[in-house]
């Protein structure tokens, strides 16, 4: 491993990372089988993606009353995901706050590689812990700058600073509205780039609310990006992250190496990831107001459950956790605010039967 993230020397320009099996997660309400995970992690590794991660969309610890339960323990997914890796590693993600240090040491008993330790774009300076005891347990280390849009490139630029001066190796644009359009981007990217030098690497995680997934991703690697992430299918929150298996292509085209066989990542979504969706990710009225007011892509289908409950439109509550720039860990906010458009429905004598999702 080298000092700058983890890189396994296989030549490549850029190196996809496979998020489907965690920021799916989201996506399928926590519902992820252990051979959902197995066929997922067998595919994805004979494609030659080098890094998967698993974990419940939040991260370690997430299987909440407050971020929803996961069907299975995500210790089973995670040893079960290393059982079937032949060369790729497994990652995992951890929400300080959330996931926890004995949390982290778990999964490296269990045979992870690698700790995507993820704040929100303000605060990077509560991981400094959990950086130092991932790098004692010789993990691979990457930061997620969450929300990133949220501040510009220079304050972003100092964020990923505090993580790499605590031991992470890549720092991450990680777009979890699916806000940033192009520029914004590449220039957070630039940013980060410029500011790390050679001591890390950096990483760009986008989603498809506004449809720019991919085109963020390829801007992101001209700005400097290293690593890229993915999901089969799209199977991401909100409308979905970028998909590995248009990147891979994406990037073949552009003549920029990657490692993995595009055609296998088809084939992969077509035939395992598919056939397992619950419910498809959608460029939708939800979404493209998540994209647009800069709301958390995880959100959604909160919204959407506050939305049938309470009986208002899911598009309304997420213009308005957009206007309040509620962040990760305020999901409870989104009752809230559901509650709020009712009374205001109600007293307004308007809607009695709100336009819903589904
Ligand atoms: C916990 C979040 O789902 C992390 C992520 O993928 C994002 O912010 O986007
Ligand atoms: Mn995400």
């Amino acid at each position: 491993m080298t000092a700058a993230g983890g890189w396994d020397g296989a030549g490549r320009e850029v190196r996809l990372v496979d998020t489907t099996l965690r920021d799916g997660s989201h996506a399928m309400a926590h519902r992820f089988t252990e051979a959902n995970v197995r066929d997922t992690v067998r595919a994805l590794d004979a494609a030659g993606v080098s890094l998967i991660e698993v974990s419940h969309g939040d991260g370690l610890g997430g299987s909440t009353f407050n971020y929803g339960f996961s069907l299975v323990d995500e210790r089973t997914l995670i040893a079960a995901a290393v059982e079937e890796a032949r060369s790729a590693r497994i990652a995992v993600l951890l929400l300080p706050g959330l996931g926890t240090v004995t949390d982290l040491r778990a999964a490296a008993g269990l045979g992870a590689g690698a700790v995507r330790i993820a704040t929100h774009c303000t605060e990077a300076d509560v991981s400094v812990q959990h950086f130092t005891a991932a790098r004692a347990l010789g993990l691979e280390t990457v930061g997620f700058l969450m929300l990133s849009h949220m501040v510009d490139p220079e304050a972003l630029a100092k964020q990923g600073r505090i993580m790499v001066d605590a031991g992470c190796q890549c720092v991450y644009v990680v777009d979890s509205a699916g806000a940033l359009v192009l520029e914004e981007a590449a220039d957070r990217v630039a940013a980060l780039v410029a500011e790390l030098g050679e001591a890390a690497q950096v990483g760009y995680h986008g989603h498809q609310n506004l449809s720019f997934g991919v085109a963020n991703s390829v801007l992101a690697h001209r700005a400097g990006a290293r690593q890229i992430d993915g999901s089969l299918a799209a199977l991401g929150a909100g409308a979905g992250n970028s998909p590995t298996e248009v990147l891979a292509a994406t990037f073949e085209r552009l003549g920029v190496t990657t490692g993995v066989d595009k055609d296998l990542l088809m084939d992969a979504a077509e035939n395992v990831v598919k056939p397992y969706i619950t419910r498809l990710p959608v460029i939708d009225r939800g979404s493209i107001v998540q994209g647009f007011a800069g709301v958390y892509s995880s959100f959604l289908l909160h919204a959407e459950r506050a939305a049938r409950r309470y009986d208002v439109p899911a598009h309304e509550i997420l213009y308005r956790v957009g206007e309040r720039r509620y962040v990760g860990g305020q999901e409870d906010m989104i009752i809230d605010v559901a509650l709020e458009l009712r009374r205001e429905r109600e007293a307004s004598g308007a809607g009695q039967r709100a336009h819903r999702p589904g």
